[in-house]
């Protein structure tokens, strides 16, 4: 167990074990309200269904389903409805982790990202307004039929802190962790600087 409690991830912070951890940042950024998201992850014959988000936050990177939690649904309900809306299909989703993120912004807003991984689906898979989705491949592509056909994970594009916690969603290990980001002015893009991953020891 980590010994400093990661502000953001304080509820059962005791029950972690660091998993991996890095950046730059010395100490988190300060954040002033937290806004609840969803992220969607289906899985199917050896594969992961990940979308390409054709706009607002995350945009050209691909990522699982999700949205905003809106008033009066739990995160599991709306976890389901953006899944539905963004990917025209059904899952039975298992809480997986949490994503806590803040990626420097005027009014201080951090994310808490509630994780679903699903396994199977229903319906046919759609493209919507917001996704692209697409599937790929989550076996060892040196030894598998279905790897020739389906290209592996684009872990260069997805967000960049992702590859850290995606090792965890493929073997289902729950998991929380937190990224923070900050706008590199040359680049003109978030970049990461500071990122904390833990696994659920209990
Ligand atoms: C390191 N940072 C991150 N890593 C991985 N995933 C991240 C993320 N930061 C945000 N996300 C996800 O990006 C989607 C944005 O959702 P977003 O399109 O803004 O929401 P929603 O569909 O409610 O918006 P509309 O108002 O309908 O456009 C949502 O799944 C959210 O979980």
């Amino acid at each position: 167990m980590s010994a400093n409690v990661v502000p953001g991830l304080e509820k059962d912070f005791h029950l972690l074990q660091e998993f991996v951890s890095g950046g730059s940042g010395s100490s988190w950024m300060e954040y002033t309200k937290v806004k609840l998201y969803t992220n969607a992850f289906v899985f199917h014959d050896n594969k992961i269904l990940l979308g390409y988000k054709k706009r607002g936050i995350g945009m050209h990177k691909y990522n699982g389903f999700g949205g905003k939690v809106e008033a009066g649904e739990t995160c599991l309900e709306a976890a389901a409805r953006e899944l539905e809306e963004e990917a025209g299909i059904k899952s039975s989703l298992k809480h997986i982790g949490v994503l806590f993120f803040f990626g420097e912004n005027e009014d201080q807003c951090a994310f808490h990202i509630d994780i679903y991984r699903g396994d199977g689906f229903e319906g046919t898979v759609t493209e919507s307004d917001e996704m692209s989705p697409q599937w790929f491949s989550v076996s060892d592509s040196s030894n598998s039929e279905t790897a020739s056909h389906t290209p592996p994970i684009p872990y260069e594009k997805l967000w960049e802190t992702d590859p850290h916690w995606f090792p965890l969603l493929l073997s289902e290990t729950p998991f929380r962790g937190r990224a923070d980001f900050r706008m590199d002015k040359e680049k003109g893009k978030l970049v990461p600087f500071k990122w904390w991953y833990g696994v659920c020891s209990a």
